[in-house]
């Protein structure tokens, strides 16, 4: 349970907080925290992981509940190429990639935008590729209770790139199915229709 009122005061006194521990980092790594251009960096970077981690105050269920429409259409509806910003929690630099989505109606369907506006809700948080996969496919399969949902998302690792193993050029796949994509012909017919848009 948050400390604090609403999410302003929070805001406002976690971006304090935050800013004075990026202060001791940027102390810490050898730099001046006075001079000219990192004055206002602490704030910024404050700001900015908190903007990137925003996710923690949003409810995703809440988000797609706000636009289920009842209706009869009952074949397979696609969101792909949705492109995703997230943090891996191990190393707390950046994953991005894309995200590509589907579900089968099941009397409702949902205004298309909050599928995107829901991998925002998950990617704005530490993540694990695996967990995001899964947060999305169970938090669209709990509300929506649709026939079926597929989630897969493609996404490369910072951590794997500019440090570590260092490699440039992989990606990494991860993907999740419910109800009728658990059957071969239903999935197989999802992959190919996002098949252009895979790496
Ligand atoms: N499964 C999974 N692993 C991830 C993800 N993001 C980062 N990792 C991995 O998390 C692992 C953490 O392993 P550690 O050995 O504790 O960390 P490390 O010493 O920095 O590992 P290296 O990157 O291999 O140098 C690494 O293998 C990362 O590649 C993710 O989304 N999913
Ligand atoms: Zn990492």
């Amino acid at each position: 349970m948050s400390p604090y009122q609403n999410l302003e005061e929070y805001n406002l006194e976690i971006t304090d907080e935050v800013k004075e521990r990026y202060s001791s980092i940027i102390d810490e790594i050898g730099e001046d925290v006075e001079r000219e251009g990192l004055v206002k960096t602490p704030e910024r970077a404050a700001k900015a992981m908190l903007f990137l981690t925003q996710g923690y105050q949003q409810d995703a269920a809440e988000i797609l509940k706000g636009a289920m429409f009842k209706e009869d259409y009952d074949d397979m509806v696609i969101v792909k190429g949705i492109e995703l910003y997230s943090l891996c929690e191990h190393h707390m630099l950046p994953f991005f990639g894309k995200a590509h989505i589907a579900y089968i109606p099941n009397g409702h369907i949902v205004g298309l935008s909050k599928i995107p506006r829901i991998v925002d809700v998950f990617a704005r948080r530490l993540q694990v590729q695996e967990r995001l996969t899964h947060d999305i496919l169970e938090c669209i399969n709990d509300t929506l209770k649709p026939k079926g949902v597929a989630v897969v998302i493609e996404a490369s690792h910072m951590c794997m790139m500019m440090r570590g193993v260092q490699k440039q050029n992989s990606v990494t796949t991860t993907s999740g199915f419910r109800g009728q994509f658990e059957k071969i012909e239903t999935r197989n017919e999802f992959l190919k229709l996002i098949s252009s848009d895979l790496a």
